[in-house]
Protein backbone atom coordinates (compact mmCIF):
# COMPACT_ATOMS: atom_id res chain seq x y z
CA UNK A 1 0.00 0.00 0.00
CA UNK A 2 1.36 3.14 -1.25
CA UNK A 3 1.44 5.48 2.38
CA UNK A 4 1.51 9.40 2.12
CA UNK A 5 4.60 10.85 4.02
CA UNK A 6 3.61 14.42 3.29
CA UNK A 7 3.24 16.00 6.29
CA UNK A 8 2.27 19.58 7.74
CA UNK A 9 5.34 20.69 9.66
CA UNK A 10 5.49 22.66 13.06
CA UNK A 11 6.51 25.51 10.41
CA UNK A 12 3.21 25.15 8.66
CA UNK A 13 4.84 23.99 5.72
CA UNK A 14 3.45 20.96 3.75
CA UNK A 15 6.84 19.38 2.51
CA UNK A 16 7.79 15.25 2.30
CA UNK A 17 8.34 14.68 5.68
CA UNK A 18 11.97 15.06 5.63
CA UNK A 19 13.00 16.92 8.50
CA UNK A 20 12.16 15.19 11.78
CA UNK A 21 14.97 15.84 14.52
CA UNK A 22 15.84 12.10 13.86
CA UNK A 23 15.85 12.26 10.26
CA UNK A 24 13.42 9.75 10.40
CA UNK A 25 9.55 9.88 8.22
CA UNK A 26 6.22 10.94 9.93
CA UNK A 27 6.02 7.27 10.44
CA UNK A 28 9.29 6.47 12.33
CA UNK A 29 11.31 5.37 9.31
CA UNK A 30 14.33 6.77 8.00
CA UNK A 31 14.00 8.22 4.64
CA UNK A 32 15.98 9.80 2.25
CA UNK A 33 17.39 13.02 1.79
CA UNK A 34 16.16 15.70 -0.90
CA UNK A 35 18.68 15.90 -3.68
CA UNK A 36 21.98 17.79 -2.28
CA UNK A 37 21.76 21.45 -4.33
CA UNK A 38 25.29 22.57 -2.49
CA UNK A 39 27.72 20.56 -1.31
CA UNK A 40 30.32 22.73 0.44
CA UNK A 41 33.44 20.91 1.83
CA UNK A 42 36.60 22.47 3.13
CA UNK A 43 35.55 25.86 2.17
CA UNK A 44 38.10 28.74 3.16
CA UNK A 45 37.80 32.55 2.65
CA UNK A 46 39.80 35.22 2.91
CA UNK A 47 40.02 39.32 2.52
CA UNK A 48 43.48 40.17 1.51
CA UNK A 49 45.49 38.71 4.68
CA UNK A 50 42.28 38.54 6.94
CA UNK A 51 40.97 34.94 7.60
CA UNK A 52 37.47 35.24 7.47
CA UNK A 53 35.89 31.51 7.98
CA UNK A 54 37.55 28.52 7.75
CA UNK A 55 36.94 24.60 7.53
CA UNK A 56 33.17 25.10 6.39
CA UNK A 57 32.01 22.05 5.17
CA UNK A 58 27.76 21.68 4.93
CA UNK A 59 25.14 20.19 2.03
CA UNK A 60 22.05 22.09 1.61
CA UNK A 61 19.09 20.14 0.18
CA UNK A 62 16.37 20.96 -2.66
CA UNK A 63 13.30 23.26 -1.81
CA UNK A 64 14.87 23.14 1.91
CA UNK A 65 15.28 26.09 3.97
CA UNK A 66 18.55 26.82 5.17
CA UNK A 67 19.14 28.74 8.03
CA UNK A 68 22.86 30.20 9.00
CA UNK A 69 22.95 31.82 12.23
CA UNK A 70 25.45 32.94 14.80
CA UNK A 71 26.90 35.92 16.18
CA UNK A 72 28.32 39.18 14.29
CA UNK A 73 31.16 38.54 12.12
CA UNK A 74 31.37 35.37 12.38
CA UNK A 75 31.32 34.63 8.46
CA UNK A 76 27.47 34.25 7.48
CA UNK A 77 26.66 36.35 4.94
CA UNK A 78 31.12 35.26 3.33
CA UNK A 79 29.61 32.11 3.34
CA UNK A 80 26.39 33.15 2.09
CA UNK A 81 28.13 35.24 -0.86
CA UNK A 82 30.29 31.85 -2.09
CA UNK A 83 27.38 30.21 -3.02
CA UNK A 84 26.56 32.36 -5.94
CA UNK A 85 30.29 33.58 -6.78
CA UNK A 86 28.95 37.39 -5.28
CA UNK A 87 32.62 37.19 -3.21
CA UNK A 88 33.94 37.39 -6.57
CA UNK A 89 33.06 40.97 -6.91
CA UNK A 90 34.48 41.76 -3.22
CA UNK A 91 37.61 43.50 -3.95
CA UNK A 92 40.45 41.07 -2.08
CA UNK A 93 37.95 37.92 -1.38
CA UNK A 94 39.71 34.50 -2.10
CA UNK A 95 37.85 31.50 -1.70
CA UNK A 96 39.43 28.09 -1.66
CA UNK A 97 37.79 24.45 -0.99
CA UNK A 98 34.74 23.16 -3.01
CA UNK A 99 31.48 24.74 -3.59
CA UNK A 100 29.76 22.06 -5.93
CA UNK A 101 26.30 22.76 -7.26
CA UNK A 102 23.91 19.94 -8.52
CA UNK A 103 27.28 17.73 -8.21
CA UNK A 104 29.80 20.61 -10.66
CA UNK A 105 32.06 22.79 -9.01
CA UNK A 106 30.82 26.23 -8.79
CA UNK A 107 34.12 27.83 -9.63
CA UNK A 108 35.55 25.81 -12.50
CA UNK A 109 36.91 28.00 -14.77
CA UNK A 110 34.26 27.32 -17.78
CA UNK A 111 31.72 27.98 -14.94
CA UNK A 112 29.66 31.66 -15.84
CA UNK A 113 29.37 33.79 -12.64
CA UNK A 114 26.61 35.46 -14.57
CA UNK A 115 25.01 32.56 -15.34
CA UNK A 116 25.33 31.22 -11.64
CA UNK A 117 23.83 34.23 -10.36
CA UNK A 118 20.81 33.93 -12.61
CA UNK A 119 20.39 30.87 -11.58
CA UNK A 120 20.97 31.55 -7.74
CA UNK A 121 19.28 34.41 -6.61
CA UNK A 122 19.51 36.79 -4.15
CA UNK A 123 17.93 39.22 -1.74
CA UNK A 124 19.73 41.45 0.45
CA UNK A 125 19.79 42.95 3.82
CA UNK A 126 17.73 46.45 2.89
CA UNK A 127 15.41 46.71 0.69
CA UNK A 128 16.64 48.26 -2.85
CA UNK A 129 14.64 48.51 -5.05
CA UNK A 130 16.16 50.32 -8.42
CA UNK A 131 14.98 53.52 -9.05
CA UNK A 132 12.00 52.17 -11.54
CA UNK A 133 8.52 51.74 -11.85
CA UNK A 134 6.93 48.53 -9.54
CA UNK A 135 6.65 47.19 -13.39
CA UNK A 136 9.81 47.79 -14.60
CA UNK A 137 11.64 46.72 -11.35
CA UNK A 138 10.39 43.12 -11.58
CA UNK A 139 10.70 43.16 -15.42
CA UNK A 140 14.43 44.27 -15.07
CA UNK A 141 15.99 40.91 -15.43
CA UNK A 142 13.44 39.40 -17.61
CA UNK A 143 14.48 42.50 -20.01
CA UNK A 144 18.31 41.74 -20.05
CA UNK A 145 17.34 38.16 -20.98
CA UNK A 146 16.27 39.67 -24.18
CA UNK A 147 13.17 40.67 -25.83
CA UNK A 148 9.78 39.49 -25.22
CA UNK A 149 6.39 40.37 -26.58
CA UNK A 150 4.93 42.82 -24.15
CA UNK A 151 2.01 40.13 -23.03
CA UNK A 152 4.59 38.02 -22.27
CA UNK A 153 6.48 40.45 -20.00
CA UNK A 154 3.11 41.04 -18.35
CA UNK A 155 2.04 37.41 -17.62
CA UNK A 156 5.85 36.97 -16.13
CA UNK A 157 5.11 40.38 -13.72
CA UNK A 158 1.94 39.22 -12.61
CA UNK A 159 3.32 35.70 -11.89
CA UNK A 160 6.46 37.06 -10.00
CA UNK A 161 4.24 39.65 -7.73
CA UNK A 162 1.94 36.99 -7.20
CA UNK A 163 4.54 34.55 -6.06
CA UNK A 164 5.55 37.75 -3.65
CA UNK A 165 2.43 37.86 -2.15
CA UNK A 166 2.45 41.73 -3.62
CA UNK A 167 0.29 41.42 -6.40
CA UNK A 168 -2.92 42.55 -4.77
CA UNK A 169 -1.71 45.66 -3.68
CA UNK A 170 0.11 47.07 -6.52
CA UNK A 171 -1.73 46.00 -9.48
CA UNK A 172 -3.80 49.29 -9.64
CA UNK A 173 -0.50 51.23 -9.50
CA UNK A 174 2.46 49.09 -11.54
CA UNK A 175 3.85 52.30 -13.24
CA UNK A 176 4.37 54.00 -9.48
CA UNK A 177 7.67 54.16 -8.24
CA UNK A 178 9.35 51.33 -5.75
CA UNK A 179 10.36 53.78 -3.83
CA UNK A 180 6.40 54.83 -3.27
CA UNK A 181 6.39 51.73 -1.31
CA UNK A 182 6.57 50.30 2.22
CA UNK A 183 9.94 48.86 3.53
CA UNK A 184 7.86 45.36 3.82
CA UNK A 185 6.66 45.92 0.11
CA UNK A 186 9.75 47.10 -0.90
CA UNK A 187 11.51 43.99 0.07
CA UNK A 188 8.90 42.03 -1.55
CA UNK A 189 9.07 43.77 -4.63
CA UNK A 190 12.90 42.68 -4.45
CA UNK A 191 11.75 39.07 -4.01
CA UNK A 192 9.49 39.48 -7.27
CA UNK A 193 12.16 40.82 -8.53
CA UNK A 194 15.00 37.63 -8.03
CA UNK A 195 12.02 35.25 -8.53
CA UNK A 196 11.27 36.73 -11.74
CA UNK A 197 13.96 34.89 -13.95
CA UNK A 198 12.82 32.16 -11.96
CA UNK A 199 15.86 31.25 -10.27
CA UNK A 200 16.44 27.70 -9.14
CA UNK A 201 17.67 28.83 -5.65
CA UNK A 202 17.10 32.10 -3.22
CA UNK A 203 20.00 33.31 -1.15
CA UNK A 204 18.59 36.01 1.49
CA UNK A 205 20.97 37.99 3.43
CA UNK A 206 18.99 39.04 6.42
CA UNK A 207 15.81 39.98 4.44
CA UNK A 208 14.02 41.49 7.64
CA UNK A 209 15.98 42.74 9.51
CA UNK A 210 15.02 46.43 8.21
CA UNK A 211 11.24 45.29 8.60
CA UNK A 212 8.82 45.78 11.82
CA UNK A 213 7.36 42.67 12.80
CA UNK A 214 4.23 42.54 10.94
CA UNK A 215 6.10 42.89 7.43
CA UNK A 216 8.52 40.39 8.87
CA UNK A 217 5.70 37.73 9.21
CA UNK A 218 4.75 38.61 5.83
CA UNK A 219 8.26 37.79 4.14
CA UNK A 220 8.45 34.50 6.37
CA UNK A 221 4.44 33.14 5.21
CA UNK A 222 6.58 34.20 1.71
CA UNK A 223 9.50 32.35 2.57
CA UNK A 224 7.46 29.27 3.51
CA UNK A 225 5.35 29.34 0.55
CA UNK A 226 8.45 30.20 -2.10
CA UNK A 227 10.36 26.74 -0.42
CA UNK A 228 7.69 24.66 -2.44
CA UNK A 229 9.37 25.82 -5.82
CA UNK A 230 12.58 27.07 -4.63
CA UNK A 231 15.85 26.40 -2.41
CA UNK A 232 16.04 28.69 0.31
CA UNK A 233 19.54 29.50 1.99
CA UNK A 234 19.07 32.68 4.91
CA UNK A 235 20.96 34.17 7.10
CA UNK A 236 19.85 35.21 9.86
CA UNK A 237 20.22 36.99 13.58
CA UNK A 238 17.05 36.15 14.47
CA UNK A 239 16.98 32.90 16.59
CA UNK A 240 12.65 32.34 16.41
CA UNK A 241 12.97 33.72 12.53
CA UNK A 242 15.37 30.21 12.02
CA UNK A 243 13.24 28.10 14.42
CA UNK A 244 10.08 29.36 12.54
CA UNK A 245 10.91 28.63 9.31
CA UNK A 246 13.88 26.42 8.88
CA UNK A 247 14.52 22.73 7.95
CA UNK A 248 18.05 23.08 8.94
CA UNK A 249 20.54 25.36 10.55
CA UNK A 250 24.11 25.82 10.93
CA UNK A 251 25.76 27.66 13.72
CA UNK A 252 28.84 29.36 13.28
CA UNK A 253 30.93 31.43 15.28
CA UNK A 254 34.49 33.65 15.46
CA UNK A 255 37.24 32.35 17.68
CA UNK A 256 40.72 32.73 17.54
CA UNK A 257 42.66 29.67 16.44
CA UNK A 258 45.92 28.57 17.69
CA UNK A 259 47.61 31.10 16.52
CA UNK A 260 45.38 33.71 18.09
CA UNK A 261 43.95 34.95 14.87
CA UNK A 262 40.26 35.53 15.27
CA UNK A 263 38.22 33.93 12.46
CA UNK A 264 34.43 32.53 11.79
CA UNK A 265 33.90 28.02 11.88
CA UNK A 266 30.95 26.34 11.39
CA UNK A 267 30.52 24.86 15.16
CA UNK A 268 27.05 22.83 14.33
CA UNK A 269 24.74 21.89 11.39
CA UNK A 270 21.95 19.91 11.13
CA UNK A 271 17.85 19.93 11.30
CA UNK A 272 16.53 22.77 12.89
CA UNK A 273 14.51 20.97 15.40
CA UNK A 274 17.34 19.31 16.82
CA UNK A 275 19.56 22.73 16.40
CA UNK A 276 17.07 24.43 19.12
CA UNK A 277 15.98 21.21 20.93
CA UNK A 278 19.03 19.26 21.84
CA UNK A 279 22.30 20.98 19.95
CA UNK A 280 25.28 18.70 20.08
CA UNK A 281 27.35 21.62 20.74
CA UNK A 282 27.91 23.67 24.17
CA UNK A 283 28.48 26.62 22.22
CA UNK A 284 25.18 26.16 19.97
CA UNK A 285 23.39 26.19 23.05
CA UNK A 286 25.03 28.69 24.98
CA UNK A 287 24.20 31.20 22.02
CA UNK A 288 20.75 29.80 21.44
CA UNK A 289 20.01 29.98 25.09
CA UNK A 290 21.12 33.52 25.10
CA UNK A 291 24.29 33.04 26.99
CA UNK A 292 26.47 34.05 24.44
CA UNK A 293 26.49 36.28 21.38
N1 LIG B 1 34.42 43.06 2.04
C1 LIG B 1 35.14 42.73 3.11
N2 LIG B 1 36.42 43.10 3.25
C2 LIG B 1 37.15 42.77 4.32
N3 LIG B 1 36.68 42.03 5.35
C3 LIG B 1 35.40 41.63 5.29
C4 LIG B 1 34.56 41.95 4.17
N4 LIG B 1 33.34 41.41 4.40
C5 LIG B 1 33.41 40.78 5.59
N5 LIG B 1 34.66 40.91 6.12
C6 LIG B 1 35.12 40.35 7.40
O1 LIG B 1 34.91 38.95 7.35
C7 LIG B 1 34.41 38.50 8.61
C8 LIG B 1 33.07 37.84 8.40
O2 LIG B 1 32.14 38.84 7.96
P1 LIG B 1 30.65 38.49 7.55
O3 LIG B 1 29.99 39.75 7.11
O4 LIG B 1 30.66 37.36 6.62
O5 LIG B 1 30.07 38.00 8.94
P2 LIG B 1 28.56 37.86 9.41
O6 LIG B 1 28.52 36.71 10.34
O7 LIG B 1 27.65 37.83 8.24
O8 LIG B 1 28.37 39.21 10.22
P3 LIG B 1 27.05 40.08 10.50
O9 LIG B 1 26.11 39.17 11.20
O10 LIG B 1 27.55 41.20 11.36
O11 LIG B 1 26.55 40.54 9.15
C9 LIG B 1 34.36 39.70 9.53
O12 LIG B 1 35.55 39.72 10.27
C10 LIG B 1 34.30 40.86 8.56
O13 LIG B 1 34.88 42.01 9.12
Amino acid sequence: MAVDLTVTTARGRTKPASVTADGSDALGEPRPLPPTVFDVSDLFVTYGSHRAVREVSLTVHEREITALIGPSGCGKSTVLRCLNRMNDQVPGARVTGKVAYYGEDLYAPQVDPIEVRRRIGMVFQKPNPFPKSIYENVAYGLRVEGRRPKSELDDRVEEALTGAALWDEVKDKLKESGFALSGGQQQRLCIARAIAVRPEVLLMDEPCSALDPIATAKVEDLMLKLADEFTIVIVTHNMQQAARVSDRTAFFTAENDSEGVRHGRLVEYDVTDKIFSNPADRRTEDYISGRFG
